[in-house]
């Protein structure tokens, strides 16, 4: 299974009461300039430029559902960080010191490999960034994500889910994989969160 940037069987209305992320405001007294640059790209496609894009891994679904959310209540693209190789119950079995997560975690240089290609990075403006907690920290392919795709000076929404940990300790070293960037300070989420939860926090961020 590869990732897709939009996924219309996922779409659904706007819900009421949604921020006014991507949408852009121009003043309406300032004229542009005669020579103003068109809105299409050399290839004369379309450019979604202040596009919102909710960018996750999930291992085992929780953060799939928190992104879900996302895209539907922002309208965003959304993009599945997929593993090359897929995790098993056993690779996640983290009571097994060996196990795969664990050896990646405990790995510094692990970069896990990822399959399928976010087109387009320099288009979006604000990136939601989901991720589950493994031993309190980001899971090392997202670290693979981060390093490799520029997304310049783009605003930078972390959010995860756990069992219990917070989202703090994990950000220091996503931070330091995206230096140009804006951080928000993210947020975390219980598995199960509601539609309702995710709304009342994107409408807490002003953005
Ligand atoms: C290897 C591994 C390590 C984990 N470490 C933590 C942890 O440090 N703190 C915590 O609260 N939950 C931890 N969890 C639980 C997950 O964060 C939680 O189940 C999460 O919602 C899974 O998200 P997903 O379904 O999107 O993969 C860990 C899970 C795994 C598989």
């Amino acid at each position: 299974e590869t990732g897709t940037q939009s996924n219309p069987g996922q779409s659904q209305t706007q819900q009421e009461g949604t921020s006014s992320v991507g949408e852009t405001s121009v003043p309406e007294q300032s004229a542009p300039p005669a020579s103003s640059t068109p809105e299409t790209g050399e290839s004369g496609e379309e450019t979604a430029e202040g596009g919102v894009l909710v960018a996750y891994f999930s291992a085992t679904g929780n953060t799939e559902g928190i992104a879900q959310h996302l895209q539907s209540i922002l309208d965003a693209d959304l993009y599945e960080i997929v593993p090359e190789v897929p995790y098993t119950d056993e690779d996640l079995n983290y009571s097994n010191d060996s196990c795969r997560a664990n050896q990646e975690q405990n790995d510094p240089a692990a970069r896990p490999a990822i399959t399928g290609t976010l087109e387009h990075p320099e288009n979006y403006d604000v990136v939601f960034l989901g991720y589950p907690i493994w031993w309190g920290q980001a899971p090392k392919v997202m670290y693979t994500f981060l390093e490799s795709y520029d997304l310049g000076d783009a605003t930078i929404v972390p959010f995860c889910t756990s069992g219990s940990s917070g989202i703090g300790g994990s950000l220091d070293d996503l931070h330091a994989l995206a230096p140009e960037a804006t951080w928000l300070d993210g947020q975390r989420f219980s598995g199960g969160a509601s539609q309702d939860e995710v709304t009342q926090w994107v409408d807490s961020l002003d953005l």
